[in-house]
């Protein structure tokens, strides 16, 4: 498997697009959300962790916004519930198309892994299936806002008692002092893993357009409005953060 490194905003760019998931950012992906997102291995590693404790036999587990399948790879390697199969879903064809390679490469490796299936969707349009479990790993946030609540809903219809949700998102602070801090630190820990401020810059306003972090406040509200009955937090890494919601 290739894992090349992320470079895509390292030359000056005369005008900056707005920021995609095509063929080149699936080449750099696995580089580029390690170096970007604090936290993202311990948070992908640990929804396989927390999966195992909600995963019931005859259900669904929910990867939605998959990307190349992290979560789903994670889910596979921690949970061993009769009966369980992953669906995995993304509306970029360029990341369906590697994460299914990926995904193949980990059942040649493996026996007993659970069946999964790789869906080219947007899960706006998705009919959801009883599910014990719905990992939504840093896709919420580029989704548009006044589609959000909807969603959620349509999640907690779709979960099994005893189920749950697992949102992780970058956060937004209303505090004008913390929102500062903690902007300045994420560019610190872009810096350290290697990130110039030109890259820094230049993806930041690539992706000021496509994605609109809310504050943990607006999360835990529209959660509860969906219909969850509780919200907690399990991770917090400056402003990356992961709940855990119950129906
Ligand atoms: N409407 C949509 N329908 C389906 N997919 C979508 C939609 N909108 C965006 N996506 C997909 O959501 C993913 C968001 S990345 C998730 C990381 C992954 N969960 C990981 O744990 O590695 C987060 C990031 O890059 O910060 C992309 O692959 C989009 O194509
Ligand atoms: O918040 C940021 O600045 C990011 O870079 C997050 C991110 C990581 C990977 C793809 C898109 C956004």
């Amino acid at each position: 498997m290739t894992q090349e490194t992320d470079r895509l905003f390292a030359q000056p760019l005369p005008q900056i697009p707005d920021f995609v998931f095509n063929e080149a950012v699936v080449r750099v992906f696995p580089d580029m959300i390690k170096r970007s997102v604090p936290g993202y291995p311990t948070i992908v590693e640990n929804i396989g962790v927390l999966a195992a404790q909600f995963a019931q036999p005859h259900s669904v587990l929910y990867d939605l916004g998959c990307s190349l399948g992290a979560v789903t790879q994670a889910l596979r390697r921690h949970v061993q519930t009769p009966d369980c199969r992953v669906i995995a879903v993304d509306n970029s064809s360029a990341m369906v198309e590697r994460c299914t390679e990926y995904l193949h490469a980990q059942d040649s490796m493996f026996q007993e892994l659970l069946p999964v299936e790789v869906l080219e969707a947007d899960i706006l349009d998705l009919v959801l299936q009883p599910a014990s479990l719905v990992a939504l790993n840093f896709t919420l946030q580029f989704i548009q806002p006044e589609q959000r609540l909807g969603l959620l809903a349509r999640i907690r219809q779709s979960l099994l008692p005893g189920g749950a949700l697992i949102l992780s998102e970058k956060l937004r602070f209303a505090d004008d002092e913390e929102q500062a801090l903690l902007t300045d630190l994420h560019i610190a820990f872009k810096r350290a893993n290697g990130y110039s401020e030109l890259e820094i810059a230049q993806k930041r306003n690539a992706i000021e357009n496509v994605m609109k972090p809310d504050s943990l406040g607006q999360h835990r509200e529209r959660l509860l409005a969906a219909g969850f009955s509780k919200v907690v937090p399990w991770f917090q890494c400056l402003n990356f953060a992961s709940l855990i919601a119950l129906p």
